[in-house]
């Protein structure tokens, strides 16, 4: 027995430390590294311990203090009356004993209570005296706060006057600071651009840019404020007796009061209103972690008073958490229709924004990095709303020397072809486009629309059973298809069948532009295929061109170009395009071939002179350049063409001269774009 108490006392040793770390990283840094539902369920622990062992009870344990101690670098600021938390309720049943005792406590059967969201962000008192903003602070300690007047001063909605002739002489005003969604997902982009460190939440950001010693960081920051209660009012009638009141009076001063405020009466009531914002909590513009609860006759509340660390007359009812924190157990890689690789986290089973989640989505292969995640770590995962949870860090403290790192793999895991992620791209693909199991409806339903092989009635629905019948694996298979297999399984009207089939054989007359396109390359659309059509003008010259020639083509960069070139180096697309032409498949080709680009600029020199309609000379210049050419100031018999634009100086004159060939900007777009002139096909593409 005496061992056991002793091992208890450890425990919540321990607890107490863990918290203080804990409050220390989120009051103090601003930067918490666990997710507020495993903080809270920490001091749970704790407070439970402390219930049940009232005589290890220690005064100084974080469930008896509110936030944390001021930043000696802030003026100190002792507020009048304290700031307080409050108590949380996470279930129905809280909520029902909180109205239990408080009929009980005042003696009377229905409670008006004043129903308001609770907002996640930082609690502020501003000071009017004779209706001037004098004074604004941080909750600190509920005791003492840190002076944040110049911080508070950048934030629009609050007044620095109060807008009224006959001011109270003293107005303490009590609200929340937020930053908005919005605000603070633009926040974390431009820290990310800047290679700062993201904040882990709006809260967090909120009170990150609020505690700042320089108030221009401040007021560069777009923060809110909501006003929601008074803290002292002196001086003047006071001109309300319910919480509720007291609102109105705030925005009738014109403070930023919220309008899903309301007053209601009875448990019943205060559920509906949680389920209700607990609804239309993803459509709000701000983060709410939960509503409250207040009774609303200020009287009663005064009458209930206070315990250590909170007020009796209210309680904050906790949504759902968002975020919690559990083992990564595995990552696998999944492959989309479009045959994207995304890598999905294993989970051990936690509960989290209402459901059970285990697998969550990690998104890419540099989120991963960014987030330094490992197989074996502990993770925070997120599910808000009806986003597909996610897992958005680790918690570094508890790394177990066995994590692995996670990479790419270089093959696809569904078919083995090549997966290759394109430069300037964060998804890396499968480049089995036209074999690729899991790939199989999106390129089959892609060969088969309009714009491409323009196979009518071939829906997706049709598609849909067909692949999953195994019937039709690739788009070749479609050539094979007879009546009796199509009306039996679609359970078709011989009609249709018969028409489907039609459309299938009339398909196979059609042109290397559309056939291009219905390859379903990526970055390959039908202006592009256009382009390669027109370019190689056969479609054995285009399978076998390299990157290189590729990006010969005009409109065609790098990333594009290598595209391409995967897709045609898949030895299982190949085999797909040989089996389409020896089902009939045809199209006219051409012996014709463009000539490269570089051909028509390669060693040539040029020379601008006068301002071009649209392209800057610099875009000249180097667009020039880039395919090989000279750009020179003089021009001599040597010069092989002069650009010449609006007001040219005396080269043109000397260009007249020398009869050098003169290109408008029209002219030279079309040498630098390659369609100057055809030429009979050489060898050398190919
Ligand atoms: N993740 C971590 O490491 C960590 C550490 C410490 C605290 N926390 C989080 O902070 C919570 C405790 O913080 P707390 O003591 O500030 O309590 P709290 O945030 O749960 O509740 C009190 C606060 O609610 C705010 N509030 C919002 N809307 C309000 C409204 N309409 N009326 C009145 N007040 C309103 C006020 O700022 C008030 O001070 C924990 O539950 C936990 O979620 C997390
Ligand atoms: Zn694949």
């Amino acid at each position: 027995m005496e061992e056991s108490i002793e091992t208890i006392r450890q425990q919540m040793q321990s607890l107490r430390e863990t918290i203080e770390n804990h409050n220390y990283r989120y009051y103090v840094l601003d930067a918490p590294i666990i997710p507020d539902a495993e903080y809270d369920r920490l001091f749970r622990e704790l407070q439970q311990l402390e219930q049940r062992y009232p005589e290890l009870m220690s005064p100084d344990s974080p469930t008896q203090r509110v936030g944390a101690a001021p930043l000696k670098e802030f003026r100190s600021v002792v507020h009048r009356t304290p700031m307080l938390s409050l108590n949380n309720a996470f279930e129905d049943k809280e909520v029902e004993a909180f109205d239990r005792r408080i009929r009980e406590e005042l003696k009377i059967d229905d409670v008006d209570y004043a129903v308001e969201p609770k907002f996640d962000g930082l609690a502020v008192g501003l000071t009017y005296e004779n209706g001037l903003l004098v004074r604004g602070a941080t909750r600190g300690d509920g005791y003492t706060g840190e002076d944040i007047t110049a911080n508070l001063r950048t934030i629009k909605s609050i007044p620095l006057r109060l807008p009224v002739q006959f001011p109270p002489a003293l107005l303490e005003v009590r609200g929340e600071v937020l930053i908005l969604k919005a605000d603070f997902e633009r926040l974390n982009l431009e820290q990310q651009k800047k290679g700062e460190k993201l904040f882990a939440n709006s809260r967090n950001a909120a009170a990150g840019s609020l505690r700042q010693l320089d108030s221009s960081i401040t007021a560069r920051r777009r923060l809110t404020f909501f006003a929601y209660g008074l803290g002292v009012h002196e001086g003047g009638t006071i001109p309300y007796k319910r919480h509720s009141e007291e609102l109105a009076y705030l925005a009738s001063l014109h403070f930023p009061v919220v309008c899903e405020y309301k007053v209601v009466s009875g448990v019943a009531a205060l559920l509906a209103y949680y389920r209700q914002m607990a609804a239309s909590r993803d459509r709000l513009p701000y983060d709410v972690d939960g509503v409250v609860y207040k009774v609303d006759d200020l009287t009663q509340q005064k009458q209930l008073g206070f315990v250590s660390r909170a007020p009796r007359f209210a309680i904050a009812h906790k949504f759902p958490a968002q975020e919690a924190v559990t083992d990564l157990l595995d990552i696998e890689v999944q492959v989309g229709r479009t045959g994207a690789l995304t890598p999905v986290a294993r989970l051990a089973p936690v509960f989290v924004g209402g459901v059970t989640v285990t697998n969550a989505t990690l998104h890419n292969e540099d989120e991963i990095k960014r987030k330094q995640i490992r197989i074996g770590d502990k993770v925070i995962v997120r599910r808000a709303g009806d986003v597909i949870p996610e897992v958005v860090g680790i918690v570094p403290e508890q790394r177990s020397s066995h994590a692995k790192p996670f990479s790419m793999p270089d093959l696809c895991p569904v078919c083995g072809a090549r997966a290759v992620r394109l430069p300037g791209e964060t998804v890396t693909r499968c480049t089995g486009g036209l074999f690729c199991p899991a790939q199989r409806k999106q390129a089959i339903l892609h060969f088969a629309s309009r714009r491409a092989m323009d196979i009518e009635g071939l829906g997706e629905k049709l598609v849909e059973q067909l692949v999953d019948q195994s019937i039709v694996r690739t788009p070749a298979d479609l050539y094979k298809l007879g009546l009796a297999a199509l009306a039996s399984l679609a359970r078709m009207a011989e009609k249709s069948a018969n028409n489907v089939l039609q459309a299938i054989e009339k398909s196979k007359n059609t042109t290397l532009a559309r056939f291009i396109y219905a390859l379903g390359i990526r970055h390959v659309g039908e202006s592009t295929a256009k382009t390669l059509a027109q370019y190689f003008g056969q479609l054995d010259r285009l399978m076998v061109a390299d990157a290189g020639q590729l990006q010969q083509v005009p409109d065609i960069g790098p990333v594009v170009a290598l595209s391409i070139a995967d897709f045609f180096a898949e030895s299982h697309n190949r085999e797909v395009i040989e089996q389409l032409r020896s089902c009939g498949v045809t199209w006219s080709e051409s012996n014709e071939m463009a000539v490269p680009r570089s051909h028509l600029i390669q060693g040539k020199t040029f020379v601008l002179t006068g301002t071009l309609p649209n392209m800057a000379r610099d875009e000249a210049k180097d667009r020039i350049e880039r395919l090989g050419g000279k750009v020179t100031s003089s021009v001599s018999s040597k010069t092989d063409y002069v650009v010449v634009g609006t007001d040219p100086g005396s080269k043109y004159d000397k260009a007249v001269q020398l009869a050098v060939p003169l290109l408008d900007e029209a002219g030279l777009i079309e040498l630098l774009e390659g369609r100057a002139e055809k030429c009979e096909s050489k060898d050398d593409v190919g």
